[in-house]
C-alpha cells in the first residue's frame, strides 16, 4: 500500500490529464478525499512544487498540476489560464509531430496553436489546399492536440461533417446538423440531437464547406455567433453547443464561401501541394507510410533507391493521399509475389499501373538500384548543419594526402551529401545574400578570369543564406580541429582573400568554423570548372519535369551533372528564353553548352538564345530520363561534347545539333578621329611595342564606324576587344579607352599592361611597358607618323600653336597640345602627299563669329607652316581644330 505522499502524487497526475479536473487539485479537496490532515497534504504538494515536479497556481484555493517534465526551478502561475497556456506550449503536441511541422508547415502550425488557445473556446480555423493535402488529417490532429493539451476533456467528441453530402439537400443538413423534435417532419418519431450538440465541448469539423447552400451557411454563422440554435420543428427553445470550429475546402474560399461566413473565420491556413514540399519532407512522408505498411504486413520492408527517387519526383495529383495509396498498392503487389519471403522488397516494378510512369519506364530496367531498409530511409538526412559538415570534413584524414587529393576527397564528400540540392535561380534572388553572392561570383569570373561551378555555388547559398537555414555552431570542439584548420589554410591563400572580399561586401559575420567551411567551398567552387568547363542544362515543359529528370539522373549517376530550368505552361517562351539567357550570362566563362530540351521548348526558345560563337553548342531534343542518363554517363566518362552528341544520335532516334566554337581572338583597336591614315600609323606603333609572337590582333578602324553600335557588335562576334587606343574616345560600352596624349605623358601605361597580364609573363610585360613609353614619346611619334622631317615639322607646328594661344589669349592643357601636335603634323603630311581631306568628319554646323575670329588667328599663326610646305589648310580642318579645342 502506497503512502500518502505517493497517493497525492498519483491523484494530481491523474487529474492533470483532464483539464476539467484541475480545480480539484487543492489541499482541502484532497484531504477530504483521503480523509487526512489538510496541512500534511499541503506540505506534500509544496514539496513536489519545490522540486519542480508540480506547478503551483496561486488562485483561491491554491491549485497544483503535474508539469510535463521536471523543471529546475519551482514554477508558479498567476491564473488557471496562464498555467494551461504554459502547459500546452511545454508539452509535446501531436501538432508538433506532424511531418513538416518544423519546416513547410511551421507557420501554419504556429497559427493554429495560437488560434486554439484563444479563450474561451478558440477561434474558428479554415484549412484550404488541394485534394489529398491532409486537411481532414490536420483537423483530427488539432482535436488530438486539444485533448492532449487539456483544452478539451477526454470525452469531448470530434464530429466530422462532409458538407458535399448535403449539397442538394439543405433540409437534411439542417435536421442532421441542428437536430429535430418529434413531428418536425414525416418520420420524426422522436426528439433527436444534431451533430452540433454532439460536438458540444469538442471539435466540429465541416469538410468541403463550399458545397453548403447559402441558406445553410447563413444558419451556420448565426450559430457561430451565439452558440445557440433551434432544433428543426422547435422555434421556441434554444439549444446550446460550445464547440470549436474547423472548416476545410479544396476550392478558393473567396469565391465559394459567403463573405459573411468567411469573415467569421479569422484563421485561414493553406496546406502546400505534395510537389511543393521539400525533398526531406517527401522522404519522411514516404517513410511514414511505408512504416505503417510494415506494421500491417508484419515484415521488414526494403525499397530501391530508384523507387524512392520516383516517389519523390512524381507529381501526385491527389497529393499525400495519392502517395499513401500508391505505397499501399505497391506493397500489396509485392506481397502477392513474395508470400514466402520474410522480407518485403519493393521496386519500380511493383508500382500500380495507374501512376503512368512514361518518363520512368526505362528506369525499370536499370540495374544500378540499391535496396534500402525503410528505417534507414532518412538516416543520412541529419540536419545539414555546418557543425556536422565540419566534423565530417575533419574526419577525412588529410595528413596522408597531398593537397589535390585532399580537395578531391572534399569534393566527393559534398557531392554525396548534396546530390539533390535544388535551388532555382529565382529563389537565389529572393534574399539579400543570394543577390549579393550572384553579383560577386559574376565579378570574380570577370576580374579573375575564373569559372564558377554551379553545384558548389548552390551549396554555398544553401548553407550560408541565414534567412532560410538555421544552424548552430555550439558543439564543435575547436581545439580538436585546429590542426585541420592550419592545414587547410596552408593551401588556400587565394580563396581566403576571395572570402574576405565577399564578406566585406555583404557585411557577413561568421565564426571561425563557418569561415573555414566557406573558404573550402570557395576553393571547390572556383576550382571545379578549371577541369570541366561544360554546362549541361535541361529545359522542358511542365511545372517540374526538367528538374525532376535532372534530380533523378544526378541521383542515379551519383554526381551533380545537370542543371534544370522548368517551363510551367503559363510562362511565356520569351520569359523562358530570358531565364536561359540569364543562366548563360551568369556563367559566361563556360566553353561548352550541352542543352537538352523537349520538343516544344526547342521551337519556342532556340531562336532567342544568346550563345556567342566562341562556345561549343550542342542541342539534344526530346529529352527523357533515359536520354539524360545516357548523356550523364558519358559526361562522367569525360567524353567530349561533339562525341556525346554523335553517340546519342546513334543510340536514339532524335534530333541533335552540334556547333563547334569559333575561337574569338583578342584585339586592340586603334582609331583616330582625324582619319584612317593616322589610325593605321598608330596601329604600326602599337604592333612595334608588342612581342613578335603575340597572339593579340592589333588593327586600325575608322573612328566614326567604331562609334556605331552595330559595327561594334559585328566586330565582337569574332573578336574580344581588349581596349581602344586613339585620339578621341569613341565611347564604346564596356571597353576601356586609352588616349595617345596620356601615353605620350606616360600616364595609364601601367593600366594597359595590367589588362595584358593574362597574356604575357612578367618579363614580357615589362618590355611592352618600356616599348610603349619609348614609342609614344613625342618626337618618336611624329617620327613614325610623318615622312617629312619630324623634328623640323614638330618645331614649326609647336611654334604655330604657341602663337595661336597668344593671339587668342588661350592656355591649352598639355594633353590638348600633344593631340594637336600629332594631328596637325599628320594633317600637313596628308596635304603634302595630296591625300585630300580628312575622312568625313561630323563637324558642328555653326559658323559663328567666334569661329571667324579663330579662323583668322589660326591662318595667321600657321602662315609660316603653310608657306614652308606650300599647302593650304582647308577651312574644314580649321573647324575641326576649333571643335577639338572647344571640347577639350
Ligand atoms: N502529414 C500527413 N501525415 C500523415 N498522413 C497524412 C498527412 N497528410 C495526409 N495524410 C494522409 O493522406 C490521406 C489524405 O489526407 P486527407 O484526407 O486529410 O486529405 P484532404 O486534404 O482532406 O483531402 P480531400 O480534399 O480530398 O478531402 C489520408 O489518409 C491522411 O491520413
Amino acid at each position: 500500500m502506497s503512502n500518502l505522499r505517493d497517493k497525492v502524487y498519483i491523484l494530481i497526475e491523474k487529474n492533470t490529464e483532464n483539464y476539467e479536473e484541475w480545480p480539484q487539485n487543492n489541499a482541502k479537496k484532497i484531504a477530504e478525499q483521503f480523509n487526512c490532515s489538510r496541512n500534511l497534504v499541503s506540505q506534500y504538494l509544496n514539496e513536489y512544487w519545490e522540486k519542480g515536479v508540480f506547478g503551483k497556481i496561486v488562485s483561491r484555493p491554491v491549485l497544483f498540476f503535474k508539469l510535463p517534465q521536471v523543471e529546475i526551478n519551482a514554477k508558479t502561475f498567476k491564473s488557471l489560464h496562464a498555467a494551461r497556456v504554459w502547459n500546452a506550449s511545454h508539452s509535446v503536441s501531436p501538432l508538433d509531430a506532424i511531418i513538416g511541422s518544423e519546416r513547410s508547415l511551421y507557420q501554419i502550425i504556429s497559427q493554429i496553436k495560437a488560434a486554439i488557445q484563444y479563450p474561451p473556446h478558440g477561434l474558428p480555423i479554415l484549412i484550404t489546399g488541394e485534394t489529398g493535402t491532409g486537411k481532414s488529417y490536420l483537423a483530427q490532429v488539432i482535436y488530438k492536440h486539444l485533448q492532449k493539451m487539456k483544452f478539451i476533456t477526454k470525452t469531448a467528441r470530434f464530429v466530422s461533417v462532409n458538407c458535399s453530402e448535403y449539397s442538394n439537400n439543405p433540409e437534411l443538413f439542417l435536421s442532421n446538423f441542428f437536430g429535430y423534435v418529434k413531428g418536425a417532419f414525416t418520420g420524426a418519431t422522436q426528439n433527436n440531437k444534431g451533430l452540433a450538440e454532439i460536438a458540444d465541448g469538442g471539435v466540429l469539423f465541416l469538410d468541403e464547406i463550399h458545397s453548403l447552400s447559402k441558406e445553410c451557411q447563413e444558419k451556420l454563422f448565426q450559430f457561430m455567433d451565439t452558440g445557440t440554435f433551434h432544433r428543426l420543428g422547435d422555434n421556441e427553445h434554444w439549444s446550446k453547443s460550445n464547440c470549436r470550429f474547423v472548416f476545410a475546402t479544396s476550392e478558393n474560399p473567396e469565391k465559394k464561401i459567403l463573405p459573411t461566413l468567411l469573415r467569421r473565420i479569422p484563421v485561414k491556413v493553406f496546406l502546400p501541394a505534395f510537389n511543393k514540399r521539400s525533398e526531406q519532407e517527401k522522404k519522411e512522408l514516404i517513410q511514414f507510410f511505408l512504416k505503417n505498411e510494415q506494421k500491417k504486413v508484419g515484415k521488414e520492408i526494403y525499397v530501391t533507391n530508384n523507387l524512392v527517387s520516383f516517389l519523390i519526383h512524381y507529381t501526385f495529383k491527389g497529393n499525400v493521399g495519392d502517395l499513401k495509396n500508391v505505397i499501399q498498392l505497391s506493397c500489396a503487389n509485392a506481397l502477392i509475389q513474395q508470400v514466402e519471403e520474410n522480407k518485403l522488397k519493393i521496386t519500380l516494378m511493383e508500382l500500380p499501373e495507374k501512376v503512368g510512369f512514361e518518363n520512368y519506364k526505362e528506369l525499370k530496367n536499370t540495374n544500378n538500384s540499391r535496396f534500402i531498409a525503410v528505417s534507414n530511409l532518412t538516416k543520412n538526412d541529419q540536419k545539414n548543419s555546418i557543425e556536422h559538415i565540419i566534423t565530417d570534413l575533419y574526419t577525412i584524414d588529410i595528413k596522408k594526402k597531398p593537397s589535390e587529393k585532399l580537395f578531391d576527397c572534399y569534393q566527393r564528400y559534398f557531392k554525396k551529401r548534396f546530390i539533390n540540392i535544388s535551388i532555382s535561380d529565382s529563389e537565389t534572388l529572393n534574399s539579400f545574400f543570394g543577390l549579393k553572392f550572384q553579383q560577386f561570383t559574376r565579378h570574380i569570373e570577370d576580374d579573375y578570369k575564373i569559372s564558377v561551378d554551379t553545384f558548389f555555388y548552390k551549396i554555398i547559398l544553401y548553407l550560408f543564406d541565414k534567412n532560410n537555414y538555421h544552424y548552430d555552431f555550439k558543439e564543435v570542439d575547436f581545439q580538436k580541429w585546429s590542426n585541420f584548420k592550419d592545414d587547410v589554410n596552408k593551401y588556400l591563400g587565394y580563396e581566403v582573400g576571395l572570402v574576405r572580399e565577399f564578406k566585406n561586401e555583404v557585411d557577413l559575420t561568421s565564426n571561425e568554423g563557418e569561415e573555414l567551411l566557406f573558404i573550402i567551398l570557395f576553393k571547390l567552387m572556383v576550382e571545379e570548372h578549371k577541369s570541366q568547363k561544360r554546362l549541361s542544362l535541361i529545359v522542358a515543359h511542365g511545372a517540374n519535369t526538367a528538374s525532376s529528370i535532372a534530380q533523378t539522373v544526378n541521383t542515379m549517376v551519383g554526381d551533380y551533372i545537370f542543371d534544370a530550368i522548368d517551363m510551367p505552361l503559363d510562362v511565356t517562351s520569351k520569359e523562358i528564353a530570358l531565364r536561359v539567357n540569364n543562366y548563360l550570362n551568369k556563367r559566361k566563362s563556360f566553353a561548352d553548352l550541352l542543352l537538352l530540351v523537349d520538343m516544344g521548348s526547342l521551337e519556342k526558345i532556340s531562336s532567342q538564345l544568346e550563345i556567342s560563337n566562341n562556345k561549343n553548342f550542342a542541342l539534344i531534343t526530346n529529352v527523357s530520363t533515359g536520354i539524360a542518363l545516357d548523356v550523364a554517363n558519358q559526361i562522367k566518362l569525360k567524353v567530349d561534347t561533339a562525341s556525346i552528341v554523335q553517340n546519342v544520335k546513334k543510340n536514339q532516334t532524335i534530333d541533335v545539333f552540334f556547333q563547334k566554337s569559333v575561337k574569338k581572338q583578342d584585339m586592340i583597336v586603334c582609331t583616330c578621329e582625324s582619319g584612317l591614315g593616322t589610325a593605321t600609323k598608330l596601329k604600326q606603333i602599337m604592333v612595334k611595342s608588342f612581342p613578335k609572337n603575340s597572339k593579340i590582333v592589333i588593327d586600325s578602324f575608322d573612328y566614326y564606324s567604331i562609334a556605331k553600335e552595330n559595327y561594334i557588335s559585328e566586330l565582337r562576334k569574332n573578336y574580344n576587344i581588349l581596349f581602344i587606343v586613339g585620339t578621341l574616345d569613341p565611347q564604346v560600352k564596356g571597353v576601356t579607352f586609352f588616349s595617345i596624349e596620356d601615353l605620350i605623358l606616360g600616364i595609364n601605361v601601367k593600366k594597359i599592361t595590367n589588362k595584358l597580364a593574362v597574356y604575357f609573363d612578367q618579363k614580357q610585360l615589362e618590355i611592352i611597358n618600356n616599348n610603349i613609353l619609348k614609342n609614344f614619346s613625342l618626337t618618336n611619334l611624329t617620327d613614325q607618323l610623318t615622312i617629312l622631317n619630324p623634328t623640323k615639322l614638330l618645331e614649326q607646328v609647336t611654334d604655330a600653336i604657341y602663337i595661336l594661344q597668344t593671339k587668342l589669349n588661350l592656355s591649352l592643357k598639355n594633353n590638348t597640345c600633344f593631340g594637336l601636335y600629332i594631328h596637325i603634323c599628320c594633317l600637313i603630311e596628308r596635304l603634302v602627299m595630296q591625300k585630300g581631306m580628312a575622312d568625313e568628319i561630323n563637324l558642328s554646323k555653326t559658323s559663328s563669329s567666334k569661329f571667324k575670329n579663330f579662323y583668322k588667328a589660326f591662318k595667321n599663326s600657321f602662315t609660316v607652316v603653310e608657306q614652308y610646305y606650300s599647302v593650304e589648310i582647308p577651312e574644314i580642318e580649321v573647324k575641326y581644330v576649333y571643335d577639338y579645342i572647344k571640347e577639350a
